[in-house]
């Protein structure tokens, strides 16, 4: 077992940053085990006569031995179902979660951009900004040079001294973003927070993507919006039941999914598809053999 090791970021574009080998990370459950419909009465008897013994402990395989080589200048896109391991796997990359099994090397600094990232909510945005673009590594004046900067990105107004408490979470994404990407990470992980931006935020938070993916930092976003992934992203991995079935460039990724799983999964069978070799008795590629590549542009 082994956590994500860090070392001198390589050279330049198209030099590895993030390995992934052999992952597996499976979670321990506590407490399951006892029938569903047990009453309150009983489970307290239940737990007063046999301590925790009668506890069970149920595993749950979240990442299934998913491999695969990131490179800087890229941006990576993860799809798949609810449960399918994608933030899991990101968790990993980022430090938060060891694998089980296997090892995932870093060839630089990863930050982590989630949905319940580490804003403290009783703080202003402002207090917030401080505290979160030094944690990126900048010092106390160059975050004071640069927050007009970070707050107009973030499109806060007025409520930048406001505690966070009281902002959507709309408003709360936009922050987060602007305060993790004020400095030009290595490698940095989205994990869902660009869902709740609205669409003039997520056309800047492109712009900001585009910009790290050219200055040769690595992006994972996760997202369940088909478009954001073709949109955003040079590579597209699809998670299925914690493994890694797809791998490449994401039109074909994001039909090879909507192809199981989207709305027309049922009438697949109904379409003839000519002058290809494609046909509908095809399958989703098995555990690690699809796409192959890195899926650069
Ligand atoms: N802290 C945890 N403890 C136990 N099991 C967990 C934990 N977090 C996730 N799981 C389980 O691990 C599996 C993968 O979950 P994960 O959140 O990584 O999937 P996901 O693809 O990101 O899902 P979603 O699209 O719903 O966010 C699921 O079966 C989930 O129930």
């Amino acid at each position: 077992m082994a956590g994500p090791e860090t070392d001198a970021p390589p050279a330049g574009p198209g030099d590895p940053s993030v390995v992934v080998s052999h992952v597996d990370i499976t979670y321990r459950v506590y407490g399951s085990g006892v029938d569903a419909q047990e009453d309150e009465e009983s489970a307290l008897r239940r737990l007063l006569t046999r301590g925790t013994r009668g506890m069970g402990v149920r595993e749950v395989p979240a990442v299934r031995d998913v491999s695969f080589v990131a490179h800087r200048g890229e941006s990576i896109g993860i799809i798949g179902r609810n449960g399918s391991g994608k933030s899991t796997l990101l968790r990993s990359i980022a430090g938060l979660v060891p694998p089980t099994a296997g090892s995932i090397w870093l060839g630089g600094r990863a930050a982590l951009l989630g949905v319940g990232a580490v804003l403290l909510p009783k703080l202003s945005g402002r207090r917030n900004v401080m505290i979160g673009a030094q944690a990126m590594g900048l010092s106390p004046r160059e975050v004071r040079d640069r927050m007009e900067e970070i707050v107009d990105f973030a499109d806060i107004g007025r409520f930048i001294d406001l505690p966070m408490n009281s902002y959507s979470s709309g408003m709360a994404a936009r922050l987060r973003f602007a305060i993790s990407t004020a400095v030009v990470p290595d490698i940095l992980v989205v994990d869902e927070a660009l869902a709740t931006g609205d669409a003039a935020f997520r056309e800047r938070a492109q712009e900001r993507i585009e910009q790290i993916r050219r200055e040769a930092g690595t992006i994972f976003v996760v997202s369940h919006n088909s478009s954001t992934i073709t949109e955003m992203c040079t590579r597209a991995l699809w998670m299925d039941h914690g493994r890694l079935v797809a791998d490449g460039v994401p039109g074909p990724v994001v039909g090879l999914y909507s192809r199981k799983y989207g709305k027309y999964r049922e009438r697949w069978d109904q379409a003839r598809i000519v002058g290809s070799d494609v046909g509908p008795e095809d399958d989703v590629p098995p555990a690690g053999a699809a796409g192959g590549g890195p899926g650069r542009r």
